[in-house]
Formats: structure tokens, sequence, C-alpha cells
């Protein structure tokens, strides 16, 4: 291990010290900035003047030099004849005079990328320098070559431990594939779960950053080259080696060095194409993207912004520089690096709060030149073009489509700040939002791959997810390397961290390549051979032409018919094709359509022709639509004269900053006056009624118990009232025993034991009809003494309807029961009832009796 990484090992977790990139380590590292380079410092060396890298402009100026490139033999000649370097146009590298809009003039000045030709700035093969010592592995690069690489349909999800100094807390086996890695079970939350075995394409450990490079990320660079999007990224908590898995340090170049020298290797090693790179280099800090090529100052007060949808997505404005050296990467990634330094208070804490993304967008076509494809009358390139969006543009040319892809390669922020920072900043609300988004989306993506679902995948939830979408959504090969710190202390954000690694690989992905076809060279190919065949035409019907100038047999006549009926048939057939041929997306797969010049077929079947005639009708109606859209937008530009001088546009471009300013002056104010008040407003309303809110749910349930405890009293009554009833029937089966004894016995005195009721019948009858009229109203009104009462427990009409039992009887206290009913020689054995008294100190007397002739000898 190199001593700078030792150092760096060295120091607390939280602070990441980021490394300058390496990408040429020995010529150019004078004109590296050093780590501990000032903003100030910066600010002087970074009036970059030209769009181009200093060594394309020197290669672009044929200033003969030790990086002078020599012309490829395909281009030896300009189209007008000029030699090479002298045809080549100038980057526009002074400021413009006049230019005054500081909002603006960054895009349209010496800023402006769009004005450079492209067809200048190609790399071939030959104008490729030599790409030094760094991973410049010719033979891999040919080994790769060799692979297809459209055909993987998984995201590639490798881990990388970190060396640690202390014991680690995860067993890891390298030796099988998948690889493995499991928590050691000491470590585990509980004893009786085991730890969990999470498999992954690659788990990679130490401190060598090139079996990384070749393990993760070398395939889909070449992908790249080869016209597919990649993706690589990685994520991990602070400190875990994201930085130095990317970027790398001088000792340990990263991926990034490692891909820019791949991508030139591979140019060289691919003798037929001739490619145009571009380069950009972002940030995203609190959910803002900073475009770190453009000037500090213009990139604050104009944050790039994410236009379109799905996979059409356009970052705008951003800057995107041609590179043709990896001199020339390099320089990009230092003033980018720069940048991002001069933004930040402290480096550290916002490089590891803040996602990093450096994109190459690589086009590439077929070289011309001896193909022999390329018809005489094809169109030739001008030597500028109008500015186009986004940078310049590889035209398709003579037959020859454009191939374009995009490889981005993102050092995440620390994923731990998503959860320990979010109550605390605004920055780790952020970080939250787009770790948790990219979490969401990727297990929806994975979701929905697995069940075949669609359900929606919310990218739009943060800036990383969607600028990240077409890539997402599938059309991209992608390589996660998920970076672990394997110390004990880390055991939550590693497991974290494999979970998330876990997640990803799940997702499908269907990545195409994307061709442009050159339309031109077709239209004009099919428009000559249309005008030859009109001309035969014309011939033929002159009057004093070979056919009509002379008498002709009936045959002949025949067969001239014939021949002209012929002609006119495939004028119209190629008049269709040329409806159709506008462009030809592979991406669409139809198949019934041709996929390249080369591969129309004129002798199509009539049902083909009427399938190209409806695709060009519908065709026809897409572009309509489309023109008037333009013709509207049009309408609304201010209006200019394309010649207009520069300061009248400049002086436009002014008043539009101005107009811009004011407007956001207004829409501030309204956000102080008026935005911050509502809100309070607002805020006051819904804690009010959250109040009232919760207020009413109380007495709710508290209703809600009173009615239960209402509901089981009355319960308990009708138990008790039955009981009761069960009771009285068999005192009455008792009372009428009594009756029927009284009447043999002698005639007993007024007395407890003879009330004036017990007569032959009497008592027994009384109680009966008691009993039956009783019994009719409770089934007639079960619940009507709980519907007169207050309160649940009592029930009024039995309080005030008083039993045989509760009925007081006038009879003398003085009589001695016992003693009347010894005399009468009655053996009285009364059912045990097990009655409560009903009222203290004035029980009924037949209760009396009962409790008295309970103890009675039988
Ligand atoms: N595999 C490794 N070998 C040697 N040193 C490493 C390795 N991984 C990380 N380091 C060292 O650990 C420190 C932290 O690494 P790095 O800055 O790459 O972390 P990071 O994940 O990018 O953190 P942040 O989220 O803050 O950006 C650095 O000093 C780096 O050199």
């Amino acid at each position: 291990m190199s001593t700078s990484s030792t150092s760096k090992l060295a120091r607390p977790v939280p602070f990441t010290p980021k490394r300058t990139h390496s990408l040429i380590p020995d010529d150019a590292s004078d004109s590296r900035l050093p780590r501990s380079t000032t903003p100030s410092l910066l600010a002087s060396s970074k009036k970059y003047k030209a769009p181009l890298s200093s060594e394309s402009r020197t290669r672009l100026t044929s200033k003969p030099g030790p990086l002078f490139v020599p012309p490829t033999p395909s281009r030896s000649k300009s189209r007008d004849g000029s030699t090479p370097g002298s045809a080549r146009p100038k980057t526009p590298a002074s400021p413009r005079k006049g230019t005054e809009s500081p909002l603006l003039m960054p895009h349209v000045s010496e800023m402006d990328v769009s004005r450079i030709d492209p067809e200048e700035a190609l790399v071939d093969f030959e104008t490729v320098t030599e790409v030094g010592d760094v991973s410049a592995d010719l033979d891999e690069v040919d080994a790769m070559l060799r692979e297809d690489y459209g055909k993987e349909d998984k995201v590639l999800v490798s881990i990388r431990i970190r060396p640690s100094e202390n014991p680690s807390a995860w067993d890891v086996t390298t030796s099988t594939q998948p690889r493995t890695i499991k928590l050691l079970p000491q470590h585990a939350k509980s004893a009786a779960t085991p730890p969990q075995d999470f498999r992954f394409d690659e788990i990679l450990t130490g401190s060598e950053n090139k079996p990384v490079y070749t393990a993760v990320a070398r395939s889909h660079v070449c992908a790249a080259m080869d016209g597919y999007n990649a993706v690589v990224f990685a994520y991990g908590q602070t400190a875990s080696g994201k930085t130095f898995t990317l970027s790398g340090d001088d000792a340990q170049p990263g991926i990034i060095p490692r891909a820019m020298k791949d991508v030139f290797a591979y140019i060289k090693r691919t003798p037929a194409r001739e490619y145009l790179l571009r380069c950009s280099y972002l940030e995203i800090y609190n959910e803002a993207i900073h475009d770190l090529l453009a000037p500090p100052s213009s990139s604050v007060s104009q944050p790039v912004q994410i236009q379109g949808t799905g996979p059409n997505v356009v970052l705008t404005p951003l800057r995107e520089e041609v590179v043709t050296s990896l001199k020339g990467v390099h320089e990009v990634l230092q003033r980018g690096e720069g940048n991002r330094r001069t933004a930040s208070t402290d480096w550290n804490e916002r490089s590891s709060r803040s996602h990093s993304v450096f994109r190459l967008v690589i086009e590439s076509r077929e070289r011309g030149g001896g193909g022999g494809d390329e018809p005489p009358s094809g169109r030739t390139t001008p030597g500028f073009r109008p500015p186009t969006p986004g940078g310049p543009r590889l035209q398709a040319k003579g037959g020859r489509s454009v191939q374009t892809s995009v490889l981005s390669l993102i050092d995440l922020a620390g994923s731990e700040k998503a959860t320990s920072d979010k109550d605390r900043t605004r920055e780790g609300k952020y970080i939250n939002t787009s770790l948790l988004t990219l979490g969401t989306v990727i297990s929806t993506l994975a979701e929905n791959a697995a069940r075949g679902k669609s359900d929606h995948v919310p990218f739009r939830n943060s800036k990383l997810t969607r600028m990240l979408q077409p890539s997402l959504a599938g059309n991209a090969r992608i390589s996660v390397i998920c970076t672990i710190n394997p110390d004990v202390s880390a055991v939550p954000e590693s497991t974290s961290t494999l979970l998330f690694a876990q997640r990803i690989k799940k997702v499908q992905l269907h990545a195409q390549k994307k061709e442009v076809v050159d339309t031109d060279a077709l239209l004009e190919r099919y428009r000559k051979e249309i005008e030859e065949l009109r001309k035969r035409l014309a011939e033929k019907e002159a009057p004093d032409g070979p056919v009509k100038g002379r008498r002709l047999s009936a045959r002949e006549q025949l067969d001239e018919s014939l021949a002209m009926h012929n002609l006119n048939a495939r004028i119209k057939q190629l008049t269709k094709l040329i409806l159709t041929s506008q462009t030809v997306d592979e991406n669409k797969g139809d198949d019934s359509r041709p996929a390249s010049p080369t591969k129309v077929d004129f002798d199509m079947s009539p049902y083909q022709l009427q399938q190209e005639l409806l695709a060009a009708r519908r065709e026809l109606e897409t572009q309509a639509t489309q023109i008037l859209s333009l013709e509207a937008a049009l309408a609304t530009r201010p209006q200019l004269p394309p010649d207009a001088p520069d300061s009248e546009k400049d002086k436009l471009l002014h008043e539009q900053a101005r107009t811009i300013r004011e407007l956001e002056i207004v829409v501030k104010g309204y956000e102080d006056n008026l935005g911050e008040p509502l809100r309070a407003v607002r805020e006051d309303v819904e804690k009010e009624w959250a109040q009232k809110l919760e207020a009413e749910t109380r007495l709710r349930q508290e209703k809600e118990a009173w009615a239960d405890a209402l509901v089981k009293q009355l319960d308990k009554e009708r138990r008790m009232r039955i009981k009761l009833e069960e009771e009285r029937h068999a005192l009455a089966a008792f009372v009428k025993k009594f009756d029927q004894l009284g009447l043999g016995g002698p005639v007993m005195p007024p007395s407890k034991l003879n009330p004036p009721l017990p007569t032959p019948g009497g008592a027994a009858a009384v109680f009966a009809q008691r009993q039956k009229t009783k019994v009719s109203q409770l089934k007639e009104h079960p619940l009507a003494p709980l519907a007169e009462t207050e309160s649940p427990i009592r029930l009024a009409s039995e309080a005030s309807h008083k039993s045989l039992l509760e009925e007081e009887w006038d009879i003398g206290e003085d009589v001695d029961v016992s003693i009347e009913l010894e005399k009468s020689g009655v053996a009285m054995s009364p059912p045990k009832t097990g009655l409560a008294p009903a009222r203290k100190g004035s029980q009924s007397p037949t209760r009396e009796i009962l409790s008295e002739k309970e103890n009675l000898p039988v």
C-alpha cells in the first residue's frame, strides 16, 4: 500500500480527503492541482477560454509541437481542398466584445462548445495519442472486444471491502461463484437467527484498484464504446472507499482514469470507426445540479435543469467538452474538481454529502473513404453548424449511421448520511431524498421485473433518479460497486449497504444500441434513381423518341407498355421509401422496416409496401404536429434577423437576463411577503383543527366505553331476573304446599306463617296470577324497565312493582312462628334458594320464614 493510502486510512472516519485524478501520472503531474490548492489559486487558473482541452486546441491550430497529431488519411484533404490542419476552424477563444449578460453569456461566447465542428474533433485509431502505461493493456481490451455486451440483462453488483487494521466482522468466500459474504455469528443481533448469506458477482478486497476496475467496470466501458449506455456507480457509507475506487490516487488510479485510458485504447484497436467524445462533470448537492465545468458564478446562478421525460431526459444548460486525448480528459476533470472545491467551505464534508457524476458521450460511425458505399452526390459536411443543445453532434454521413452512447461514472454521497443526518441538516434531508428514492426506485423496478408488474416508479422524486431514469429504466448496462467498512463498529451501515446491493441485483435490464441513419445520403440516392427513371420514362414518351418515333409491332408495343408500367411502379415505390426512411431507430425493433440503407429491399411485396405506406403516413402526421409546435415556438421567439450583429444579440440576451432577474425578484418577494404568512396561517388552522379532532376522538371513545358497560350490565340484569323467576317458581311451589298443609291443620292466628292471604288457593292463585302478568309483560317489553331508568343498573319497574317476597305484610312482630309450626307438627323443608336479602332491615316475612325454617328439623 502506498504511503498516501496509508495516511488516508489513518484519518478519522467522518472526513474524506479527496484525491486529485491521476490520469497522466508522469508528464502532466506538474500541471495537476495539488490537494491543498486554494480556491483563489484555482480562480486565477480557471480562465479557460476554449471549449476543447488545451491539447485539442494545439492539435486543431495545427501548430507542430510535441502533441501534434497527424491527420487521418481519410481526412487528408478537406472538402475545400486545403490541407487538414489549416482547414480546421479555430475555437472561439476570446470573449466576444460587448457581452454583458451575466447569466447567459457563458453559454454563447467563449464557453460555447456547440460551435465546434465535430468533424474536426474526431478521433480514430490513427489520431489517438499514445495511451501511456496506466491500464493500457490493449490485449485485455481486445479480449473485451470479443465479448457480446448486449446480452447481459442483470445489473453487475460487486462488493469492495476496505482494508482495516481492526478485526473484520464478516466472513467472506471468494473462491466460489457467486461470491458470498455473511456476518460472523458472534456479531449477529440475536443468536437465534443465523446471519444472512449475501451473494454477489464479485467481492473484492485489498488496495489494488486494477483488479477492481477489471472486474467491475472494464466490460461496461467497452460496452459503452460499442454503443450501449453504461453506468457505474459507487454506493456505501462515508469513508468506505467510494472515491478511492472511482478516482483512486497517484499510486492506484481508480475507475475513471482507467476507463478513460481504455476508451482511447479501444479507439486505437478499432480502425474501422471514428469517434467524437464529449464529457461533462456535474455535482448534485442539496437537490441542485451544479455544472462543474461551467464557471462557478454561472453554475450557481444557473443550476442545471432536467428537461424531457422518460428516456429523453436532457440536462440543460450543461457544458460538454469535446476531448480528443487522455490529457484533455485529465484537464477537464481537474477543472471540475477545482470548481467543486471552490464551491465548498469544507471540502471533505461537501464531497461526502454530494453525488458527483462524470459523463462521457461517445458518438461513432464507420470511417468513410474507400468504402465505395458513399454515393458521389453525398452530402458535404459544413465547416460550422448552427449550435445544437448540449454540444456538437456527429452527423451520419454517406450512408454511415451514427452510434451514440453515454458512459456515466457516479460517486454517490455517503449512504449513512441518509439516515443519521436526517433530523439535523438540510443536506441530510436531501441525501435522504435522493438515496432513499434510489432505493425505492430500484426495489420497484426489481419488483416489477420479478412479478411482471408495471407499478409506478418514482423517478421524479429526486434529481439523481430522474437523471438516471434512462439508465435505470433498463436501457443501460449497470455496474454497482458497494463499498463497506469491515469493522465491527460499522456492521449496521455495512448490512444496510449489502441489503441495497442485494435489491439492485434483481433489476432487469434490456440495453440496446442506438443508431441514427444518414437520411440525407439515403434520400439523395433515392432521388437520383427516381430522376433517372423519370428521364427514361420521358425518353420513351417523347414524340420523336425510340418508341413513339417509329412504328412498332404489336408485340413490341406490349413490351414497351409493360416496361413503362414497371418504370412508373418503381418511381412510385421509391417515392414511398423516401417518406419512410427519415430515421431508422433500432430500438423500435420493427423488422418490417429497413434497418439500414444497405438493407433496403426494392422488391418488397405489396403487403410490405402497404405497411410502409401506413407507417409513412403516421410519420407524416407526427411530423406535421411537430412542425406546428415548432412554428408556435418560433412565433414566440424574440424577433431578430439571423444576420443581426453580435451587439444586437447580446443586447437581447442582456434584456432577457434582466427580465429573468426581475421575475426572480418578484417570485422571491411573493415568497417573503405572502408565502411565509400564508404558511403560518395554514399551520395555525391545521393545529386548531387537529386539537378539535383529538377532543372529539376522546369523547367518542368515552361514549363507546360507556355503551359497552351498559350492554354488559343489561346482560347481567337479565341473567339475574331469570334466576329470580326460577326462585319464585320454587317458592310458589313451597307456598302452595304450605297452604295445603294449612287447610288440614289448626286455625292459626295471624302470624308470619299465617298471613291474611293463605286461604285455600289464595296465595297460590294470587302469586300465579302475578307471575303470569309479569311474564307476559316481559315478553312484550323485554327492555322496558331499562328504558325507564336513569342508571343502567337499576330496574325502575322492578323497584316499583314489588314481588311477593318483597311485600311488607302487616303482622305482629311478637308471633313466634317456630312454635306455631312445631305445634302443628309440620315438617317443612323449603328449597335452598341462596336468595340474598332484598332490603336490609325490611325483609319480607316470607323470606324471614324461609331463613328461619332452613334451620328447622325436618
Ligand atoms: N481499498 C482501499 N485501500 C486503501 N485505502 C482505502 C481503500 N478504500 C478507502 N481507502 C482510504 O480510506 C479513506 C476514505 O476513502 P474514500 O474517501 O474513498 O471514502 P468515500 O466512501 O468516498 O467517503 P465519502 O462518502 O466521504 O466520499 C481514504 O483515505 C482512502 O484512501
